[in-house]
């Protein structure tokens, strides 16, 4: 369904209202050959309205030479800002970044943070945007997981297909998605709402077995077939099964990268709007399918970088895996029940 661009403003507006956006404020909107004409125009109009000083800044496409999929997220880590310090410098004395072309997980996203510049990345359609728009009700309870996550020695994931995995925590923070960008230095993904934190390095340890609707991203696929993964000293080391594992196997080979297969972030996902249906009604490239990141109960599996928690790896390949039907535990306790989100009182 398309979207009128005053319902983009507004929504627009929404989410800068909740990111603190002040007059006189600068707002460097961070585009390139991808950003959604739409989601540009509105963005520019609702900052300029607030009284923001709006810049832009437009970024040559790359990668295309090395990567397999047209899917923003799918060739990470080298962005059109690696090395390029005039706009680095332009991005560090903005008080809001509008990453309309996707910085996730490059070494400069971490530098330009720690200016006290706030990142919001927005590349998501516009029709996904307004259906997920963010709420303080998605950050308190985003907010809440974090905190769990942040206490916990160890997270466990056990599901009724057989996975079986063992992730002890503490070397790396729980990081918080929940749409909006309120505190100086911090980065978030509007539309979102999950928790997520990464393993202890070279600790993560068992089995991950994905049953049929499981969901592979960048391919954006449910899988079909039982996909077995050995994961041994923070590394997943076998991944076999039908189609759906030779595809994954076959993608993963282009790396030729060891790292792209170390464990990356794990999380639940908390989004009450957000469906692990939805993925198959868009086309492929019509989303980066952040419904299926986020569906509330899902158990986010994921392989490659470990740079956006303060890890080293940057490797280029990074594979999400939203998982259904998952008993995720922290200590013992559960938050994930077989797919369904426990709220808190619940939790044992
Ligand atoms: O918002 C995101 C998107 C992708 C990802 O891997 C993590 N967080």
């Amino acid at each position: 369904m398309s979207v009128s661009d005053a319902d983009m403003v507004r929504a627009w507006t929404h989410v800068l209202t909740l990111s603190k956006l002040k007059p006189g404020d600068t707002v460097t909107l961070l585009t390139s050959a991808n950003t959604h004409p739409q989601t540009l125009q509105t963005a520019r109009i609702a900052a300029g309205m607030m009284g923001a000083v709006v810049n832009r800044l437009d970024l040559a496409p790359m990668n295309a030479e090395h990567a397999h999929s047209r899917d923003s997220l799918a060739y990470l880590g080298t962005t059109p800002l690696t090395g390029n310090r005039a706009a680095i410098a332009a991005l560090k004395e903005s008080d809001i970044v509008l990453d309309l072309m996707t910085l996730l997980f490059s070494p400069e996203q971490a530098e330009i943070l720690e200016s006290g510049t706030r990142i919001l990345l927005a590349v998501e359609p516009p029709e996904v945007l307004v259906r997920l728009l963010p709420s303080l009700e998605d950050k308190a309870r985003v907010a809440a997981a974090a905190a769990l996550m942040a206490d916990a020695r160890e997270m466990t994931v056990t599901s009724a297909a057989g996975t079986d995995l063992r992730l002890p925590l503490g070397e790396f923070p729980a990081i918080q998605e929940y749409g909006f960008v309120d505190e100086p230095g911090r980065w978030d993904h509007w539309p979102s709402g999950f928790g997520l934190t990464f393993p202890n390095e070279r600790k993560a340890e068992g089995r991950v077995v994905l049953e049929r609707g499981d969901i592979l991203l960048p391919m954006k696929s449910y899988v079909t077939d039982r996909v077995e993964m050995t994961v041994e000293k923070g590394y997943v080391t076998s991944i076999t099964g039908g189609i759906d594992a030779d595809l994954l196997n076959d993608y993963m080979e282009v790396f030729a990268d060891p790292e792209a297969y170390a464990v990356s972030h794990v999380g639940w996902g908390l989004q009450k709007r957000a469906r692990w249906s939805t993925l198959g009604l868009y086309d492929r490239e019509g989303t980066i399918g952040m419904d299926a990141r986020a569906f509330a109960g899902n158990f986010l599996f994921s392989m490659g970088p470990n740079n956006e928690g303060g890890g080293s790896r940057t490797t280029a390949c990074h594979i999400d895996i939203p998982m259904r039907n998952c008993t995720v535990r922290l200590d013992g306790r559960e938050v994930v029940r077989a797919g369904q989100l426990l709220e808190q009182e619940e939790t044992v």
